[in-house]
């Protein structure tokens, strides 16, 4: 059977900003406060995902979260009109305003992690979203997450949904950032790497110092037992915790895999070898091309600074990759120079593409983090919201959505206007009939 992987990334909501809420996310923590432009961000997104179809891949659209979240202010003590609401959470604690005005679902990387069919014991392609819990404007995503998936996978013969794991540090899970898929062809079992930056129940296991390991080893194995992957599919691979103190907040920071290829940096992980020993031994038979790249060559803060890492890596043709990277990887010359010469290496990777997406990482999100992966077969595309996926009329579509309902400039003391809620409701509740979605959010229940 035909097996493809499809990309959905996530489309910026309105209230895009930079309010500085991720400490140990280096651009997001130095670009605070700064004035941002969610027009352009949701067009610089909308723009990928149209490059992307038109590449000849699988492109959907995943809907953004109601922000502000009045509901969570509510929960947290605030009380009277909505405008009564914004202002006096403005006035008592901006921080948190910021926090529930976040547009981090654009991020769909971190929406969950995604087992596909050929894996799973049932058969069924497997989604739990992820819990986010190590940043509060993160962990109020995943019900309304989980909804929307719910929505554009609905199938039950091919879906599987699970609901997010415990809320506790415990069990901090952040997704698909954390989470690649290696395989033959896609419609192969593969082998699927859970990498985790610390161990919960092991004090004694090594962990970053300075910045926190937002995922834990207890979630990456729950995560591996909800969606039913056997011992020979899944590998618990730890990162290597002196990296997550120099900003390396997810692995899909230091590293990327596609099909046969796992790229990544010479720091990324803590045994590396025994990864790779692993890898080897569970898929045999498989020409697995590990692409390492040497610090020499790359040093650290050049692959965080550029998201040489956070690229996608995308099967054109059988055996022919594309790297799709941000334009910082062409704007920083040892990156550029690895770049120039990684097409010309004996791997599948033979295309490098640049796009612009500079709103989103200003915030820390290259196009890796942009989009959530879901290989899936024939059927089970014939089986997803058929409004969700992105092709001419969509793009031209959404283009005019954007146009008609987001401003070009948002600054944090702009989060109180009453004025804002109300455009972003009246653009979401036009969205959930554009991509067919349903009642989705809390305003519309
Ligand atoms: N690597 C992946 N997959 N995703 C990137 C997520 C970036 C996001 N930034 C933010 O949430 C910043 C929001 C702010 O500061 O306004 C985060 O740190 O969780």
């Amino acid at each position: 059977m035909v097996q493809f992987e499809a990309n959905f990334d996530g489309l910026v909501g309105p209230t895009h900003n930079y309010a500085g809420l991720s400490y140990g996310n280096v651009a997001s923590q130095s670009n605070a406060q700064d004035a941002s432009n969610p027009k352009e961000a949701a067009k610089q997104g909308l723009k990928k995902m149209k490059a992307l179809s038109e590449l000849g891949l699988v492109q959907g659209v995943l809907a953004p979260q109601e922000r502000p979240d009045i509901d969570t202010l509510k929960r947290l003590g605030f009380t009277g009109t909505d405008a009564q609401i914004l202002d006096k959470a403005f006035r008592e604690d901006p921080v948190l305003l910021a926090a529930c005005c976040s547009a981090s679902s654009m991020w769909t990387a971190n929406a969950a992690t995604v087992s596909p069919s050929a894996d799973t014991q049932d058969g069924r392609i497997h989604f739990t979203p992820a819990n986010l819990t190590n940043k509060f404007h993160r962990s109020i995503e995943h019900e309304v997450t989980g909804r929307i998936l719910s929505q554009v996978f609905a199938d039950e013969r091919h879906f599987k949904h699970h609901a997010a794991l415990p809320t506790n540090e415990y069990f901090g899970d952040e997704g698909a950032a954390n989470h690649t898929r290696l395989c033959g062809d896609y419609s192969q079992a593969g082998v699927e790497l859970f990498v985790y930056g610390r161990s919960a129940f092991d004090l004694k296991a090594p962990a970053p110092k300075r910045y926190p390991a937002r995922q834990t080893l207890e979630a990456s194995r729950a995560i591996a037992r909800l969606h039913g992957l056997g011992d020979n599919t899944a590998i618990f691979i730890q990162q290597n915790p002196e990296v997550i103190d120099q900003g390396v907040f997810h692995n899909d920071v230091i590293a990327v895999g596609n099909q046969n290829v796992l790229f990544y940096h010479q720091q990324a992980f803590l045994h590396t070898e025994q990864a790779l020993a692993e890898i080897r031994a569970k898929l045999p038979g498989t020409e697995l091309h590990f692409i390492e790249v040497p610090t020499t060559e790359v040093p650290l803060q050049d692959a965080v600074k550029s998201y040489l890492f956070n690229t996608q890596i995308v099967t054109l043709k059988p055996g022919h990759m594309a790297i799709i990277a941000p334009t910082e990887c062409r704007d920083t010359p040892s990156v550029n120079a690895y770049l120039n010469k990684l097409t010309g290496l004996n791997s599948p990777i033979r295309e490098v593409h640049f796009m612009d997406v500079k709103q989103s990482m200003r915030n820390g999100g290259g196009p890796a983090c942009l989009r959530l992966r879901v290989a899936m077969t024939e059927l089970e595309h014939a089986a997803t919201n058929q409004a969700c996926l992105m092709n001419d009329a969509l793009f031209a579509r959404l283009n005019q959505w954007v146009d008609q309902h987001y401003r070009d400039r948002l600054t944090l003391s702009d989060l109180r206007d009453p004025a804002l809620l109300q455009e972003s409701r009246t653009a979401l509740d036009e969205l959930t009939r554009i991509l067919q979605l349903g009642s989705v959010y809390p305003f519309q229940r």
